[in-house]
């Protein structure tokens, strides 16, 4: 029997299909890599249809509740997910074309057993797109945020930032690395600009991390210029004793170790910590390493400095992430909040007298942030504040608020090149008692 040959493109489709509908179900996004699939230029086609899709996911609703009447056929499959992707490329990827987006929709379901019997609807409801992408084209940016987060963060930073978060959203962020040799032929190899400190920027990448200059010698790793910044304020002598409790994959642990501490990175999570182990030994750095709850870790000795870069609704990350905008509720939050007040208080206890404790999260909430201050001065007598001075920080005192702590978010801009990072809190303490 002759074997029927799949249309062009219909692979990628399929793949990109299933990974969006495991990030509609909850999970983590992450781009498609080499493994999953081979082919340089699939892959990045799947990734942009991925990333635009979800984007995209604010206004894409919009035009669902529109075209569906019933709508979303429960049960169905990839249906969601095939047709998301296609309305984000009818709608905002013209450069693919609008008949593939149709063809290939319709081929992608028909491949599904539980969503074939919707082709018909796939084609019908994708016409009506095509008759309408003009007007969707044109869909206010408001749509993009959530509206509890756009209020939320209107209040805490103002409209003009907000509408400017819009923007990074639909951009996306650019490759920020932190430098383990500070190498000027280096900066130059990886046509990277100067951010500040040791971390330098990427602007357009045109190949895998992994194959950019001086990834196998370890000369430097990924870390965004936001959450390079608590590392930085530990401000303790070479050869004290730092505990960096929930460090995988190791960003600031590799940070610790560059500053001459001596560190001891901890995580309860066994497959992240072996991620550290790699990025350590790639880096050609050696901390002690710890699998163990953070809430509960007791050493046989203090440490001189404690950072906590603690679980949270990674809200700041939104422009690598932007499905942390849509799938985090006001529960998820209060969860995390006491859980990070739990972590907060045996930071405290692994602390010596005189100690310096640093409490991060990549969040924009304030419950996550300024909030948990409040209660950790209130909670543990013997804490105080340790404010940070605007010249702890050069070329980014905008970050700096006037009680001292730090918040960033992905309107501002690090040094004088281009505007954009991680949304960050960060407050430093001493223990006085
Ligand atoms: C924001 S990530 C840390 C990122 C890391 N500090 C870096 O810079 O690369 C939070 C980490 O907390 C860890 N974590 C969550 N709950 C924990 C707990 N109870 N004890 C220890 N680690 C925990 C997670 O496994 C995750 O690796």
């Amino acid at each position: 029997m002759a074997q029927r040959t799949e249309p062009a493109g219909l692979k990628l489709r399929l793949a990109a299909a299933q990974r969006l509908k495991s990030v509609l179900a909850g999970e983590h996004f992450a781009p498609l890599d080499a493994g999953e699939m081979a082919d340089g230029r699939d892959r990045a086609l799947a990734n942009r249809l991925v990333t635009t899709a979800l984007r995209r996911h604010g206004q894409i609703n919009v035009m669902l509740a529109e075209l569906l009447e019933k709508g979303m056929p429960a049960k169905s499959g990839t249906f969601e997910a095939v047709l998301r992707l296609s309305l984000a490329q009818l709608v905002f990827l013209p450069d693919l074309g609008a008949h593939s987006a149709l063809f290939l929709a319709v081929e992608a379901v028909k491949r599904d057993s539980k969503a074939r019997h919707l082709a018909g609807l796939m084609n019908a409801v994708l016409r009506r797109a095509q008759s309408n992408s003009a007007r969707y084209g044109l869909m206010d940016e408001a749509l993009l945020l959530p509206e509890h987060l756009a209020q939320a963060w209107t209040a805490a930073y103002g409209a003009d930032a907000v509408s400017r978060f819009a923007e990074t959203l639909v951009d996306g962020a650019p490759l920020d690395l932190t430098l383990r040799d500070d190498d000027a032929a280096l900066v130059d190899a990886l046509g990277a600009e100067r951010l500040i400190a040791d971390s330098v920027r990427i602007e357009n990448r045109d190949r895998p991390v992994e194959a950019l200059p001086g990834y196998d010698e370890g000369r430097w790793w990924v870390q965004d210029v936001a959450s390079a910044l608590p590392a930085r304020l530990v401000g303790l002598d070479a050869g004290s004793t730092v505990l960096d409790l929930c460090a995988a994959p190791g960003g600031k642990t590799a940070q610790l170790v560059k500053a001459g501490y001596k560190v001891t990175a901890l995580d309860s999570d066994a497959m992240r910590l072996a991620r550290l182990k790699g990025n350590m030994a790639r880096l050609g750095y050696a901390p002690k390493v710890v699998e163990a709850d953070a809430a509960t870790f007791d050493p046989a000795t203090p440490f001189d400095g404690v950072l906590l870069d603690a679980p949270c609704s990674a809200t700041g990350t939104f422009r690598r992430h932007p499905e942390v905008l849509w799938s985090r509720s006001a529960q998820d939050i209060a969860g995390r909040v006491r859980l990070q007040r739990a972590l907060i208080a045996n930071a405290f206890r692994c602390l010596a007298p005189g100690g310096t404790l640093i409490y991060c999260v990549c969040s924009l909430e304030q419950a996550e942030g300024e909030d948990q201050v409040r209660w950790a001065l209130e909670a543990l007598p013997g804490l105080s504040l340790l404010p940070v001075a605007v010249a702890e920080l050069p070329g980014l005192s905008e970050a700096v608020t006037s009680d001292g702590l730090v918040r960033t978010h992905p309107a501002m801009t690090p040094g004088s090149g281009n505007p954009g990072m991680d949304g960050f809190f960060v407050a430093r303490f001493r223990r006085t008692g």
